[in-house]
């Protein structure tokens, strides 16, 4: 992030399984397009989440960013020294004690229902092409008239799931909800598949076949269908049921069968329940969120026939592009809610924020690049610039003037903030630099972990400096295609030596931040030992 962007506006939501955060970034451009007699202030807004579970993260992701400075003081004069963030979801509670003693921020609690149609209908209200159907591999956008919007019906699968009858702004009623959601896919999921993650079932579910344990109509009624009762062959009648006659042990079926089943039979569940609460209210437009669906064709599409199935065609599963953040989103649009001076702008603010994102930037969080751009005089080796250094270390490197910001300052620097980022945009040579520091310090992170004193550091550091240091080409090397292959054995060599030095420049800084002065760990850093740094993964 360069200096001139402004942080203003952090809203969290805290939720049983991700914690969601929005913020804006203005880029410090404000113009005079005024609404309301309000000034128009230029920026982004930022997305992310974080696992619950690794709370640590989220709160290291914020400190870093100074993300917590951006509060405002509370309007009703309460506690004036004090910063409050908006914040909804259970962990809203939970975890409000944390925060204060971790950042010193103070959390403006936010309903989480409130939020979840805050969220929505400031999205379908502002953001064009926001809604979709998606059936039969089919994605259509839905032009939502703002005049006809309501009443519709929201369905929130998050850990468990929330329906809620949205007659207005601000007008809503939660009329159902069930507790099979998305922690209990993942949860089943890690149980009956010994899957680590999310990610991990989804995509094993992609590679699944629901009829090897799902039992079909056709199953029971020797391959014919009961079309009486409109049912046909190759309709579930049973989730599971295959499971009961097969005289098979879990281990006989394949992980991805089990995933795809269980995908299958809680979007199926979810699906019917939303149909039968929309029709309880003659709700004919079902809007469904939550960071279950992830935009996973699969999933909305098991939602939509389910909908369109049980209604006969009447009522319409539609989903979000940014359906894991509309609490998160419902908690950042109430400071529009207060009269505070800081704010009074903000409605319209984050309004153009978001017409200004194309879909996939909106989650765009950036990288920091490296500011060495300027290549002129720069001898390069295997395509890598070697960049001058503040060191002693015996090495290749040109020598840095010791007031300046060298590579090794920037890649500290940078790393809690680029760690946590899955693909990195290379905007000069000197990126990939600091793309293999970044991922230097990660590895020398983890050879700290468990290291309870300075000294015993020290040593694994030391011991860390003895091992080879592959070049590309070479096994070991992190990124293949990140850097040329060498040309000549000298060009090799002299990459190698100054890596080794680069290398060993950044460990003993790094030492100096990851022990505080009495010699003991710094948890704020030894906690990314256990990052992956673009999906590497790190021994
Ligand atoms: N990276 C992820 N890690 C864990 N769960 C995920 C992830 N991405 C999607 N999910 C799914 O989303 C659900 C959480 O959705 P969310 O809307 O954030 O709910 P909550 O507010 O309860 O945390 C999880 O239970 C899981 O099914
Ligand atoms: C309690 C909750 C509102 C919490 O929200 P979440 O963190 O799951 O997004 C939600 O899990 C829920 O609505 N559960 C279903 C409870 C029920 O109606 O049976």
């Amino acid at each position: 992030m360069d200096s001139t962007q402004k942080i203003s506006h952090l809203a969290l939501d805290i939720g049983g399984t991700l914690i969601k955060l929005v913020y804006f970034s203005a880029n410090g451009d404000y113009s005079e397009e005024s609404r309301n007699g309000c000034s128009v202030v230029h920026g982004k807004l930022c997305f992310a989440k974080f696992e619950t579970r690794k709370i640590d993260d989220c709160l290291e992701f914020i400190r870093f960013n100074i993300l917590h400075h951006s509060g405002v003081q509370h309007p009703n004069g309460a506690a004036h020294d004090k910063l409050y963030v908006k914040a909804t979801g259970g962990g809203a509670f939970k975890f409000a004690d944390l925060f204060k003693e971790k950042l010193g921020i103070l959390f403006d609690k936010e309903d989480e229902m409130h939020s979840l149609v805050g969220g929505v209908n400031f999205l379908l209200k502002t953001v064009p092409r926001e809604a979709f159907t998606y059936l039969d591999g089919q994605k259509e956008f839905v032009e939502i008239d703002h005049n006809d919007l309501y009443p519709y019906l929201l369905v929130n699968i998050g850990s468990g799931v929330s329906m809620i009858k949205v007659d207005g702004d601000g007008k809503y009623e939660r009329i159902s909800g069930t507790s099979l959601g998305g922690g209990t896919f993942l949860g089943l999921g890690k149980l009956l598949t010994k899957c680590k993650s999310f990610d991990e079932l989804l995509e094993l579910s992609h590679h699944g076949n629901n009829r090897v344990i799902d039992m079909l109509v056709g199953d029971i009624y020797g391959g014919t269908d009961y079309s009486k009762i409109g049912l046909s062959s190759t309709a579930i009648a049973s989730s599971f049921g295959k499971a009961i006659s097969d005289g098979k042990e879990l281990e006989d079926y394949q992980p991805e069968d089990v995933a795809r089943s269980l995908l299958r039979m809680i979007s199926n569940n979810i699906g019917q329940i939303a149909y039968l609460n929309a029709l309880r209210f003659g709700l004919k437009r079902i809007f469904f969120g939550g960071f279950f669906i992830r935009g996973l064709e699969y999933t909305m599409d098991t939602i939509s026939v389910a909908v369109h199935f049980w209604s006969r065609g009447e009522a319409k599963a539609m989903f979000l592009r940014h359906e894991g953040f509309l609490g998160a989103l419902g908690a950042f649009t109430s400071y529009n809610n207060q009269s505070h001076n800081d704010i009074k702008s903000h409605q319209h603010t984050v309004q153009r924020a978001i017409l200004n994102c194309s879909g996939d930037n909106l989650r765009h969080i950036p990288v920091y690049h490296s500011s060495f751009v300027d290549e002129e005089g720069i001898t390069k080796a295997c395509g890598c610039p070697l960049l001058p250094l503040k060191s002693h270390i015996k090495g290749p490197a040109p020598i840095s003037e010791q007031d300046k910001t060298d590579i090794v300052d920037e890649a500290i620097t940078f790393f809690r903030a680029n760690v946590f980022f899955t693909n990195f945009d290379i905007k000069s040579p000197a990126d990939k630099l600091l793309i293999y520091l970044t991922f230097y310090i990660n590895v020398a992170l983890k050879r700290l972990e468990g290291c309870r004193t300075l000294a015993v550091g020290t040593k694994a550091i030391i011991n860390l400096g003895l091992e080879d240091i592959p070049v590309p080409g070479e096994t070991g090397f992190p990124f293949p295609g990140l850097f040329s292959l060498p040309q000549s054995q000298d060009e090799a060599d002299l990459f190698r030596n100054y890596l080794k030095q680069v290398r060993e420049e950044t460990s003993g800084r790094l030492l100096s931040v990851a022990y505080r002065a009495n010699g003991t760990p710094n948890k704020w850093w030894l906690a990314f030992a256990k990052r992956k740094f673009i999906n590497v993964v790190v021994l």
